[in-house]
């Protein structure tokens, strides 16, 4: 069995929650209200630009130059996504973006962040893992089952398409290549971080549906 199967398989009730969480379900019929999506793609937007710095440190830890340039890539997609946002949905919605990053945002980039800076090419790479696989899996479930016409049908495409299937291939292999040669220690530390970082994007999904805010 492959290491990302096991991954798959212990984070299998997270990714379960994921697709039943109201904002997931919501989005599938078009029914998720525009001011949840709003705050949503804000809040993306500050996790993107994030999320692409800890790919390209991910690039300096790699071994060589081919998953560097597949790091680098995969960054320079997430500024690229990043900047779509802007030029469409900054451009369609009034978003205000004053607000800075809410708690489940704030954890979860800070998270990717530092586990980029201080742990090994291999937790690293466990912990971006599911910012690429759970996606994928949550933009073909609601893909596959969309209510249409839909609203938000620009973002499911985007999801469910061919372009970032491949990336999140690449990403796969990277990360079972690393499990083969890595020990067992190590692996228990990836499965870690595959989890930690699973139940960020649940946090992240749900934070969007309550529009959260700081306590204080
Ligand atoms: C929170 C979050 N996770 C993953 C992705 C896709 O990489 C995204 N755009 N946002
Ligand atoms: C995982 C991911 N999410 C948005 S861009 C990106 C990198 C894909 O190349």
């Amino acid at each position: 069995m492959k290491f990302t199967e096991l991954l798959w398989a212990e984070a299998l009730p997270i990714f379960e929650q994921i697709k039943l969480h109201p904002f997931n379900q919501e989005l599938k019929t078009g029914t998720l209200p525009l001011e949840k999506f709003k705050f949503y793609i804000y809040q993306d937007s500050l996790y993107l630009a994030d999320f692409a710095r800890a790919l390209a440190v991910a690039g300096t830890k790699a071994g060589n130059s081919h998953e560097l340039l597949d790091f680098l890539q995969f960054a320079q997609n997430a500024i690229l996504v990043e900047r779509a946002l802007h030029l469409s949905y900054f451009k369609e919605y009034v978003i205000d973006y004053q607000s800075g990053k809410a708690p489940g945002c704030f954890a979860y980039t800070n998270y990717l962040m530092a586990t980029s800076a201080f742990e090994s090419y291999e937790v690293t790479v466990a912990a971006l893992l599911p910012c690429f696989w759970i996606y994928k899996q949550v933009g073909d479930y609601i893909y596959a089952n969309q209510s249409t016409p839909n609203p938000y049908q620009n973002w499911i495409n985007a999801y469910a398409g061919e372009d970032f299937a491949y990336s999140v291939q690449k990403a796969l292999e990277i990360c079972d290549q690393l499990a083969g040669q890595a020990s067992e220690a190590t692996r228990k530390k990836m499965t870690e971080a595959y989890v930690t970082a699973s139940r960020l994007e649940y946090v992240f999904w749900d934070s969007a549906y309550r529009s959260e805010g700081w306590a204080v």
